[in-house]
C-alpha cells in the first residue's frame, strides 16, 4: 500500500504537487491520470525518495522508501525508459542492478524471458527501439519480484500487441496481490488497464475512485437517434422535456438527453415517425476525464501565445 498524506512539492512559485492525500491499494491496478504537467512524475519521484517533498509524507507499506534496505526487492519502478546507458547490453544492465540490490542473478534471464527480450538481451541497448526500452524498463522493475510496482507512462512507444501484453501483465501482477500504480495522460490507455483511478490536475486531487464510478461522473447517458424526419421528431422530443442536440456531423442524427431509448421509440411510433437508428451512448470515460480536467490543462491548443 502506498500512502500519500498532504503531499506537496513546490518549485519556486510553482506548485507541482498540491496537498495530495491518496492511498494506493494492493491487489489492484490503479491508474494515475492527469494532463501533461499535472505533477504525476513529480509524485512518483517523491514516492521513490528521488525528490524531497516540500511538505507532507509518503510511505510504502508504512515506511519511507529510502528507509527500506531492500530497495528493488520492495518497490520496482520504471520512470523513464530512455534514461539508460546505451552502450551496455540488457543483460549487463540488469546484472548490475541485481548485484547492487542483492538479487539472485538467475532473475536476469527470468525477467528478460518474461518481457520478451531473451533473444535481444546481449545486444547494445543503444540499438533498441522505444518499445524494447520500455520492455527492458519493465524487466528492471520486475527484477526484485517486488510487492509494489510504479510505472510512469509505460505504454509510450508500444505497438498494439505490446500494449495488450503490458495490460495483461499489470492485471496478473495485481491478481498476485501486488500494488500496481501506473501513470498516463491518456484516459484511453487506462480504460482497459486500470480498475481504480487517481486523477490529478495542477497537482491537486480531482478523483480517487473506481473506473465505473468515474465514468458515472461524466455526461449524462445520451441516446443517439437517426430519423429521416429529424426535425419533426426533435420537436416532439423537446415537447416531452428532452434536451435535443443536432449531431452536425451525422446527417439526420440527434443526440437526446433526458429520455430513455424505449420512451423515444414509443414516441416515434405513436407519431408515425420512422427511426433509422436508436442507440444509448455509454457515458464516455474520455469525456468525463476531459470535463473534469478542463480547468487544469496547462497548455491547451488555441491558447493565446
Ligand atoms: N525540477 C523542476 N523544476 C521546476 N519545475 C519543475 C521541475 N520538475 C517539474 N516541474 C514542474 O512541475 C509541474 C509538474 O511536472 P511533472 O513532470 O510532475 O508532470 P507530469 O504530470 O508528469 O507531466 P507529463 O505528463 O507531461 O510527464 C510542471 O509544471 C513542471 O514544469
Amino acid at each position: 500500500m502506498i500512502e500519500l498524506t498532504d503531499l506537496t512539492k513546490r518549485y519556486g512559485d510553482k506548485t507541482a504537487v498540491d496537498h495530495l492525500t491518496v492511498t494506493v491499494r494492493s491487489g489492484t491496478v490503479t491508474g494515475f491520470l492527469g494532463p501533461n504537467g499535472s505533477g504525476k512524475s513529480t509524485t512518483l519521484r517523491m514516492i521513490l525518495g528521488l525528490n524531497a517533498p516540500t511538505s507532507g509524507t509518503v510511505t510504502i507499506d508504512g515506511r519511507r522508501f529510502i528507509d527500506r534496505p531492500r530497495g528493488l526487492r520492495h518497490v520496482g519502478a520504471l520512470l523513464d525508459a530512455q534514461d539508460i546507458h546505451g552502450g551496455r547490453s540488457a543483460v549487463a544492465h540488469l546484472k548490475s542492478l541485481a548485484v547492487s540490490n542483492r538479487i539472485p542473478l538467475r532473475r536476469v534471464g527470468e525477467v528478460l524471458d518474461e518481457v520478451g527480450l531473451a533473444e535481444a538481451g546481449r545486444k547494445r541497448i543503444g540499438g533498441y527501439s522505444l518499445g524494447m526500452k520500455q520492455r527492458l524498463g519493465i524487466a528492471g522493475a520486475l527484477l526484485g519480484d517486488p510487492p509494489v510496482l510504479l510505472f510512469d507512462e509505460p505504454l509510450n512507444g508500444l505497438d498494439p500487441e505490446g500494449v495488450r501484453w503490458v495490460r495483461e501483465m499489470f492485471q496478473r501482477l495485481a491478481k498476485e496481490g501486488r500494488t500496481v500504480f501506473v501513470s498516463s495522460h491518456l484516459m484511453s490507455e487506462m480504460e482497459h488497464t486500470a480498475e481504480r483511478l487517481v486523477v490529478i490536475g495542477r497537482g491537486a486531487l480531482i478523483a480517487d475512485e473506481t473506473l465505473a464510478d468515474f465514468s458515472r461522473r461524466g455526461s449524462k447517458a445520451a441516446v443517439l437517434v437517426r430519423a429521416p424526419e429529424a426535425a419533426a421528431l426533435a420537436a416532439i422530443l423537446t415537447a416531452e422535456g428532452a434536451e435535443v442536440e443536432d449531431a452536425a456531423t451525422a446527417a439526420g442524427g440527434l443526440t437526446v438527453l433526458g429520455l430513455t431509448a424505449a420512451r423515444i421509440g414509443e414516441l416515434a411510433w405513436r407519431n408515425d415517425i420512422m427511426l433509422a437508428e436508436l442507440a444509448t451512448q455509454n457515458a464516455s470515460l474520455e469525456k468525463a476525464f476531459m470535463e473534469l480536467t478542463a480547468d487544469a490543462v496547462e497548455y491547451a491548443a488555441g491558447e493565446a501565445r
